[in-house]
């Protein structure tokens, strides 16, 4: 019988495809300040870090000399009250994500959310797909003074689902969830379908390449 723990999900590129709302968001700022949009792949690598760090990337890539006058923290703004309500009209769960929560509670794990998103637009996408009473807690971007790759984010999340560091599995797609968990002495697993560099494998405990595969691998990690 293999042990049983708390499986804390990324929420971008790991449980969600969240970047053709994303992007299209990030397309009306642009177009709003006269400037030609951008596509989906680059908007793809500025996710994971939370909405300032897209906005930093967003502004270097598009206005670097400041002549759109696209200002960060007006931008920050704008890109909250496009993306907060209509994030679920085109992002969609990755396959099999439903199945593999499914599967994990019904051996007995705990569930839970560390997500560099908003909390509004967090709470808005898993209430909308349904997922919300799967989880015992949702640490979001702002929940919190600390974000990841911060471990404090990370151990907040955890500390609110009634977990211990060493029986949680952290899946996420990006490097700040990697760092959150080795930060925190959590073990990691890969979510190689998600926005990351698939390099970033080599920085985690176990990797997988789609939601069929995580219960196993979340499982064998704790076993
Ligand atoms: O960058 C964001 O806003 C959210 O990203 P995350 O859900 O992958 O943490
Ligand atoms: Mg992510």
């Amino acid at each position: 019988m293999t042990q049983s723990g708390l499986a804390v999900f990324d929420m971008d590129g790991t449980l969600l495809d969240s970047l053709p709302d994303i992007a299209d968001c990030v397309r009306e700022i642009l177009a709003s300040h006269g400037l030609p949009p951008v596509s989906d792949a680059a908007v793809r690598g500025m996710i994971g870090n939370g909405v300032h760090a897209l906005v930093e990337s967003l502004i270097r890539l598009t206005d670097p000399d400041g002549r759109a006058g696209l200002n960060a923290t007006q931008t920050v703004s704008q890109f909250l009250s496009l993306y907060t309500p209509r994030a679920t009209r085109l992002s969609r769960l990755f396959p099999g994500t439903e199945e593999a929560l499914k599967t994990l509670r019904k051996h007995g794990w705990t569930l839970a959310v560390c997500t560099n998103k908003p909390e509004a637009a967090a709470r808005h996408i898993l209430d909308a797909f349904n997922l919300t009473p799967l989880f015992a807690s949702i640490g979001a971007g702002d929940s919190f003074p600390a974000r990841k790759p911060d471990p404090a984010h990370l151990l907040g999340t955890i500390a609110l689902a009634g977990g211990q560091p060493a029986s949680t599995v952290m899946i996420g797609d990006m490097m700040p969830d990697l760092l959150a968990a080795r930060g925190s002495n959590v073990r990691s697993l890969f979510a190689a379908w998600g926005y990351g560099d698939p390099a970033f494998a080599r920085e985690a405990d176990a990797s997988a390449v789609g939601m069929a595969e995580v219960p196993g691998k979340v499982m064998a990690l704790l076993g």
